[in-house]
């Protein structure tokens, strides 16, 4: 048996949160072999309903759950974290889109990133799920300048699990049978969710579907996933977007197949021509606990676009933010 890691989890009173700690602590995230300890993050209001959630996970008795702690100071919960899943932020309802979160929710993760810088482990693997979750991982990035930028990531694999069941569906196959699936750019209605890379069952997907579902359907169809679950349910997202944080974050730490990769939000090396620094999605590959961008990819008039679209938008959530930038 492994020594336990330490996962942080902000907003672990929330809807995501009771769906996600449950999962990590029966080791989803990072594996069968691996105990870890909870620390969990919430503020002086939720207190109360966060010890309800800890009692439930004592009352798991899992196996893997080596320890368990909840506070309302974010400086307790992240020390020595391993693992930080920045969930804890405000969710958007019914005719918002995700930006105009971003004057509340970023406030939050400046402080935090702080904590981050002062307590985590310096090998702290980050993800930020909260909205506009691109933007608020550059805010907490630039507020923790001794942890490697690299550690900072935010959440677009739900999107790319979205992208893979809708070409499941579209060609009546399972998303097992998809590789090579792309999400550029932000976690938001200018997203773009590429197939041109993508096979099905070893066939490239370009020639299964036709371009006017491509165009009309599908890609509009991955955008507003986020917005259509609210409109059904009233609230966002929450079991999905928890297992896509799982996905992410084992994905990451334990490696990609050798035949595919995934969309994860990562800093901008420039490749692509994106705008360096940006917290922007690409397919990555991830080997020994390290992501790599997929070099070499061919970008056609559409693609480049719409990458250039979303490109546009992080850039405008950047410049809204620059006083939280240090
Ligand atoms: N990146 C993605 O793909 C997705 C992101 N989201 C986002 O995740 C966030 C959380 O969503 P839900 O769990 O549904 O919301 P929720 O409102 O059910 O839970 C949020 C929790 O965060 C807590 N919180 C607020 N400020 C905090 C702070 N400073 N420190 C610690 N905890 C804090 C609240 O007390 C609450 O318990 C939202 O911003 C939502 O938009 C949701 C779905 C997908
Ligand atoms: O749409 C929202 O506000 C929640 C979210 O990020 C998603 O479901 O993708």
């Amino acid at each position: 048996m492994k020594a336990p890691v330490r996962v942080a989890v902000t907003g672990a009173a929330g809807q995501i949160g009771y769906s996600l700690l449950f999962r990590i602590a029966a080791g989803d995230m990072l594996g069968p072999d691996q105990p870890v300890i909870l620390q969990l993050v919430e503020i002086p209001p939720a207190m109360d309903a966060v010890q309800g959630v800890v009692m439930e996970l004592e009352d798991c008795a899992f196996p893997l759950l080596h320890g368990l702690h909840a506070t309302d100071k974010a400086e307790e919960g992240f020390k020595d974290a391993d693992y930080i899943l920045l969930v804890g932020a405000k969710p958007r309802g019914p005719g918002m889109e995700r930006k105009d979160l971003l004057e509340a929710n970023a406030a939050i993760f400046s402080a935090q990133g702080k904590a981050i810088n002062d307590v985590a482990s310096r090998s702290v693997r980050v993800l930020a799920v909260g909205n506009p979750a691109n933007t608020n991982a550059l805010i907490a990035q630039h507020n923790a300048p001794d942890i490697d930028p690299g550690q900072f990531t935010a959440m677009t694999r739900l999107d790319h699990n979205r992208a893979l069941a809708q070409l499941a569906n579209r060609t009546g196959s399972h998303v097992t049978d998809i590789r090579q699936m792309t999400v550029w750019g932000n976690h938001s209605a200018t997203q773009y969710p590429d197939i041109s890379h993508a096979t099905v069952k070893g066939q490239a997907a370009s020639e299964l579907v036709d371009r006017a579902w491509l165009e009309e359907t599908f890609i509009p169809t991955v955008q507003q996933r986020g917005a259509a679950i609210i409109k059904a349910r009233g609230q966002s997202s929450a079991a999905s977007a928890a297992s896509a944080a799982i996905d992410h974050m084992r994905d990451w730490t334990l490696g990609t197949p050798d035949d595919d990769w995934v969309s994860m939000a990562i800093t901008s090396d420039g490749s692509y021509g994106i705008s360096e620094g940006l917290i922007y999605s690409f397919p990555v590959r991830c080997r020994n606990g390290h992501y790599e961008i997929v070099q070499g990819l061919t970008i056609d008039d559409f693609s480049r676009e719409r990458m250039r679209a979303t490109e546009q938008e992080l850039n405008e959530e950047r410049d809204a933010v620059k006083h939280l930038l240090p």
